[in-house]
């Protein structure tokens, strides 16, 4: 290999986990437990449309139990322990093999009984996590954030949740108070171009991603909300697309140029920020972050 390939190319760092958005809407989920981690878990399963059998001998968790009497289609529930049969052997739980499901979840304080859950499920094939025992996650659930259709998830790997609670915190604090506006106003955008200029790759489907990328690049977070109108939609369309042509917010009549508002939010304390996170995020991260610090002041 030449030195100028091993350079392009740099060593690749190891130990990470995959980070996913996982489409579990109308999946069968296992979650056996009923405490307080059971409870974390149920709601983040709900939110994202799952069917949730939860086994867990009452009394559940206040919010679990909640949750059993008002979400009756997304919840069913067994009044028992997993594995009830002699000597709590899960593969003898006939009545709710783990194969039945897309995900298993333990969350009860019982080693025996999750390592044999998670045997099972790894002999199924079917993704599991023992909340705490890393050897027996397939996944680790993560600190989120959700702000509408925008989630993050910030992992260490497993190696100091607390700090992926910290760094979470902090990202969270940096997304702009509109960008639910702005995902709007894009996603509208983004719509109504895909009805002007249909299809599935090719040229066609080139020029519209570049348009994309430069429609976004030249407008903040805080002006994408703008799009939300039809009217500012339509002549972004009209003299930007069908003209060959990006406009910045200013060209279909919003608010001051990006230039002057990253100028002026630069004078702010927002740079000092920015700067004290550098040692946790690549450039391109810090970037993104101090652009959404910006918008937020
Ligand atoms: C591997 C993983 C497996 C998994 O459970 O998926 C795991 C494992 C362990 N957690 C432990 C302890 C703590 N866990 C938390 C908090 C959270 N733990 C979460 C995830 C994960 N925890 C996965 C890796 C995540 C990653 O990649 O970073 C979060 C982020 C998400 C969630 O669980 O929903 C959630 C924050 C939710 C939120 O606030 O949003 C706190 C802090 C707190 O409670 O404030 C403490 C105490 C501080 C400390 O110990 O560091 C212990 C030691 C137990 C012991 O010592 O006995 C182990 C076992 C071990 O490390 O061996
Ligand atoms: N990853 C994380 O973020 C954290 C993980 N944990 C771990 O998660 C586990 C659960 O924690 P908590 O919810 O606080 O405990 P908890 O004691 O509040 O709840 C345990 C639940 O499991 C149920 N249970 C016990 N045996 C069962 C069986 N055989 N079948 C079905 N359900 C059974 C109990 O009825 C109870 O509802 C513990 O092992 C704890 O160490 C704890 C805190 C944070």
């Amino acid at each position: 290999m030449s030195k100028q390939e091993s350079s392009a190319y740099p060593p690749i760092e190891r130990g990470a986990s995959l980070l996913l958005a996982w489409r579990l809407d109308g999946r069968r989920v296992l979650l056996i437990g009923g405490g307080a981690v059971a409870a974390s878990r149920l709601g983040f399963l709900l939110q994202s449309g799952a069917h949730v059998t939860i086994v867990s001998p009452g009394p559940l968790e206040a919010s679990i139990a909640y949750r059993v009497a008002t979400e009756p289609d997304h919840i069913t529930w067994h009044d028992r322990a997993y594995g009830s049969s002699e000597g709590g052997d899960v593969s003898a739980d006939d009545e709710l093999p783990v194969g039945d499901y897309d995900m298993v979840l333990t969350a009860v304080d019982d080693v025996a009984l999750s390592r044999a859950v998670c045997l099972a499920a790894r002999a199924a094939r079917t993704p599991v996590n023992v909340a705490d025992v890393p050897p027996e996650c397939d996944f680790y659930f993560g600190a989120q954030v959700r702000r509408g259709p925008l989630q993050a998830m910030v992992s260490t790997s497993g190696a100091g949740p607390k700090i992926a609670v910290i760094v979470r915190d902090l990202v969270a604090d940096a997304i702009p108070e509109n960008v639910e506006d702005a995902i709007e106003g894009v996603g509208a955008l983004r719509a109504e171009l895909r009805e002007r200029a249909p299809g599935v790759g090719g040229e066609l489907s080139k020029r519209r991603m570049r348009w994309m990328i430069g429609t976004c690049d030249a407008w903040t977070l805080g002006e994408m909300g703008a799009m939300k109108a039809p009217e500012v939609r339509r002549r972004l369309l009209d003299d930007g697309w069908e003209k060959h042509k990006v406009l910045g917010p200013e060209a279909v009549g919003v608010g001051a140029s990006v230039s002057a508002r990253v100028a002026k939010a630069l004078d702010g304390a927002g740079a000092v920020w920015a700067a004290g996170a550098g040692g946790l995020f690549t450039g391109a991260a810090v970037a993104t972050l101090a652009t959404l610090y910006f918008v937020r002041r």
